[in-house]
């Protein structure tokens, strides 16, 4: 069955802003869902089970991966993560769009079996800014902080596999963009919908 919904992949070096662009993106915007992925990362002060991560440990994981549950994984700054694959295709199938925030490794995997999913990374304005950004959001200690600066460059290597570049500087203005890559993806597909046959039958025989 062909899918109803649009899979957003929004993919960022660790403290650009995705997570919180995406959460205003999802208040925003009717149907869409953000997916809830797994991690055996440990769980931050403030987070949920089941909202922001299932947190599972590292055996857990792999049985999930043995048993094809993940759309895709990768290991990101020492931690497993993954995307649950029957809950993106029951989603998608239902006709909500699903957003994923992922690595570009996830990104690349999801690419080669979905290639109508609509890509976008985020860009900070600079490095020192994402440096602020994530010693400002104090949920890491200095040596996890450390490690996510050093693979910013690497993530950020394979801006050009996306489809959309969004710099994260003024928050508004990139959740603006944001919003109009969603808006005009769903313009689009209306355009293409049968709905609207009949309509340009009558134009075009001057009806
Ligand atoms: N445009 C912005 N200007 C200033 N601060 C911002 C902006 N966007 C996000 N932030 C702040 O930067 C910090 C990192 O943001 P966030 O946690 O959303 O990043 P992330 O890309 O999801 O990181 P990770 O990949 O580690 O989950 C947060 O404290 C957030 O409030
Ligand atoms: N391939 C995947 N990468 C993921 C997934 N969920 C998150 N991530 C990446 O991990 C880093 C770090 O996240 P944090 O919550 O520990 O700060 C984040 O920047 C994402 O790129 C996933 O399901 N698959």
């Amino acid at each position: 069955m062909a899918d109803k919904g649009t899979l957003y992949i929004v993919s960022a070096p660790s403290g650009a802003g995705k997570t919180s662009l995406v959460a205003a993106l999802v208040d925003k915007l009717a149907q869409l869902r953000p997916s809830v992925s797994h991690t055996t990362r440990p769980i931050r002060p403030g987070e949920e089970h089941g909202v922001n991560y299932h947190f599972t440990d590292r055996d857990e994981f792999v049985r999930l991966v043995e048993q094809g549950r993940f759309l895709e994984h990768a290991e990101v700054f020492g931690n497993l993560y993954g995307t649950s694959s029957d809950w993106v295709k029951q989603t998608l199938h239902g006709g909500e769009d699903v957003v994923l925030e992922i690595d570009w490794q996830g990104a690349s995997q999801i690419r080669k079996q979905m290639p109508e999913a609509v890509s976008i990374f985020i860009l900070p304005p600079s490095l020192e800014e994402l440096a602020e950004r994530l010693r400002g959001r104090d949920t890491d200690d200095e040596e996890v902080i450390q490690r996510r600066l050093n693979g910013a460059q690497e993530e950020m290597s394979h801006y050009a596999e996306f489809d959309f570049l969004v710099v994260n500087d003024d928050f508004s203005r990139a959740l603006f963009e944001l919003e109009a890559i969603v808006e005009a993806r769903r313009l689009h597909i209306v355009r293409q919908s049968v709905r609207l046959e009949p309509i340009l039958e009558n134009l075009l025989a001057g009806r």
